[in-house]
């Protein structure tokens, strides 16, 4: 049901960054692409982009423009736990103690919000911004949604940008201060950055240069949702 089309023409201009992933270039260069007319259904088969990068690196910022030009479900991992967090649910505290701290939540709490999420959309499109965050998060998934994503966009940023971003965000998050950006970067580059790793492998990651303008960063981004002619 699937076959690999040739690489966009820019993606290499934008493998540059991230050495300590080394991710195997040759891998990055395809991206997966449905057979033209290939339907999906919310249900049985959602199409599924992951999108990952570090903390500030743009995931929402570019996830809500894509939402918007090609008509994704948004759905952001940290903005689920976050609602869990305030609604005063059996997590809550659970939740807020490791946001704090900047670890990663249990990945059963997680795949069980971004699963509802998808099943009580009336979209089969979605983005899953920000996870998984972790081997044992994407095994999870796997597991539990019974499907791997269909590709994974990857916003690759130097950390000097991504911490000038999270501590000019100004949105009360109680993850953005100094100390937490520190121990989410140091969490992002041993656990984060081998899932990366892993979907470059599998020919699956699409690579984002994420510095510059939010325009400029979309420009780099719509190529790669322009070339999905997904049917549903
Ligand atoms: N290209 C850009 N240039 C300058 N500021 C940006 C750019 N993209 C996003 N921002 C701003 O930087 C901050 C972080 O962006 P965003 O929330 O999209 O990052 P993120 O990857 O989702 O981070 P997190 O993982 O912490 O949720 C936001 O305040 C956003 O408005
Ligand atoms: O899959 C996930 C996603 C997020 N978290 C926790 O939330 C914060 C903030 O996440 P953002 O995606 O940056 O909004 C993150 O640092 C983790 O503490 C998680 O545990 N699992
Ligand atoms: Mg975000």
């Amino acid at each position: 049901m699937w076959r690999r089309l040739n690489s966009l023409p820019l993606f290499f201009s934008q493998v540059r960054r991230a050495d300590e992933l080394k991710i195997c270039q040759a891998f990055c260069t395809e991206i997966v692409k449905p057979v033209e007319g290939e339907s999906y259904s919310r249900r049985n088969s959602p199409f599924v982009a992951f999108v990952l990068g570090g903390p500030g690196s743009g995931k929402g910022t570019q996830c809500l423009k894509i939402a918007e030009t090609f008509g994704f479900k948004h759905v952001g991992a940290g903005d689920l736990l976050r609602k869990e967090m305030y609604s005063g649910s059996e997590n809550g505290a659970m939740i807020q103690k490791l946001m704090t701290q900047g670890s990663i939540a249990p990945s059963e709490v997680t795949v069980k919000l971004i699963k509802k999420a998808i099943e009580s959309a009336e979209n089969c499109k979605f983005l899953i911004d920000g996870f998984p965050r972790s081997e044992e998060n994407r095994i999870a998934y796997e597991r539990i949604i019974g499907a791997e994503p269909n590709f994974v966009l990857f916003f690759d940023c130097p950390e000097e940008v991504m911490v000038k971003r999270v501590l000019n965000r100004n949105e009360g998050r109680v993850d953005d201060n100094e100390h937490t950006v520190k121990e989410r970067l140091k969490v992002y580059k041993s656990i984060t950055l081998p899932v990366v790793n892993h979907y470059a492998k599998k020919g699956k990651l699409y690579k984002i240069d994420g510095t510059g303008t939010q325009e400029e960063i979309f420009e780099r981004v719509r190529p790669v949702f322009t070339s999905l002619r997904l049917s549903t």
